[in-house]
């Protein structure tokens, strides 16, 4: 089976296009396949597997399951989606595709250098749970971007053991049995933040994470830190993502848009 090694401004994913109808097994391993092909020494390596499947060629649609690093489904995966999105353009030329989710319909459009795709966001909390950074009590708000995020706003992300207190944070006893990706960002300059995820399900800080930049975005438009207009997220990897409010149901949607690096291709033993 060919696979495509590939990142979406950091974050990595295993990405099988068109594998078969039912993959390994009858489709019901796809979970501990997930973790086999992202394990970082005895795998692939990746933050998650994701698989990508053409419905439609006009329109253009495809359905993409992706799957974390420990064989758990993500609901939504802004980076999964612009990996697939890139791939499906270079597969079968388009630019413009709807992208199937966990049963939600994602746009995506494909440039010279960068890949767009929308998130849809539902209810933000704020001052969802509290706790202690570097002896400071720290709020967290709480924003669904498809999948659960929690953002605090710092003074310096670069201070925080993002591991440690992200793995407290995604086991806190106020969200489960769900838990949370945690993130942790910092105003930086006009429009723009600095931005740390630890993301459940790598159980890892990532380089960087799509719908985590659009909870920031909308968290730090909620608290006065940017307008509602196009903000720059400055991550891990050095390559930002861009977050934008959606023309036409801007307290809906965003788009996130950066780069994607297809950075080898291989057949699975
Ligand atoms: N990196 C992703 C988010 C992946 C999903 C997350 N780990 C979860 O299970 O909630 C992104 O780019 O959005």
């Amino acid at each position: 089976m060919r696979f495509r090694k590939i990142h979406g401004a950091g974050n990595d994913f295993v990405l099988l296009s068109d594998p078969g109808s039912d993959g390994p097994d009858g489709g019901k391993e796809w979970p501990k396949e997930a973790e086999r092909l992202c394990a970082r020494r005895t795998g692939v390596g990746a933050d998650g597997l994701v698989i990508s499947r053409l419905i439609s060629n006009s329109p253009a649609v495809l359905e993409i399951t992706c799957f974390n690093a420990d064989g758990s489904i993500a609901t939504m995966c802004g980076n999964a989606l612009r990996c697939s999105a890139w791939a499906a353009h270079r597969d079968h030329g388009f630019q413009q595709m709807s992208l199937h989710m966990a049963g939600v319909v994602h746009e995506a459009v494909v440039s010279d250098n960068s890949v767009w795709v929308t998130a849809e966001v539902g209810a933000v909390l704020p001052r969802r749970l509290q706790t202690v950074i570097n002896g400071r009590p720290t709020w967290f708000d709480s924003a669904h971007t498809g999948t659960e995020h929690v953002v605090a706003i710092v003074d310096d992300v670069d201070a925080i053991d993002a591991v440690m207190v992200g793995r407290l944070v995604r086991h806190h006893a106020d969200l489960a049995p769900l838990g949370t990706n945690v993130n942790f960002v910092q105003s930086a300059g006009h429009q723009a933040l600095k931005i740390r995820t630890y993301e459940r399900g790598v159980e890892a800080e990532t380089l960087s994470c799509g719908s985590g930049a659009v909870a920031a975005a909308v968290v730090a438009t909620m608290r006065g830190l940017v307008a509602r207009r196009a903000v720059t997220v400055h991550n891990r990897a050095g390559e930002p993502l861009t977050v934008r409010p959606h023309d036409a149901r801007p307290n809906r949607t965003h788009w996130v848009g950066g780069l994607v690096t297809n950075t080898f291709e291989g057949v699975l033993a």
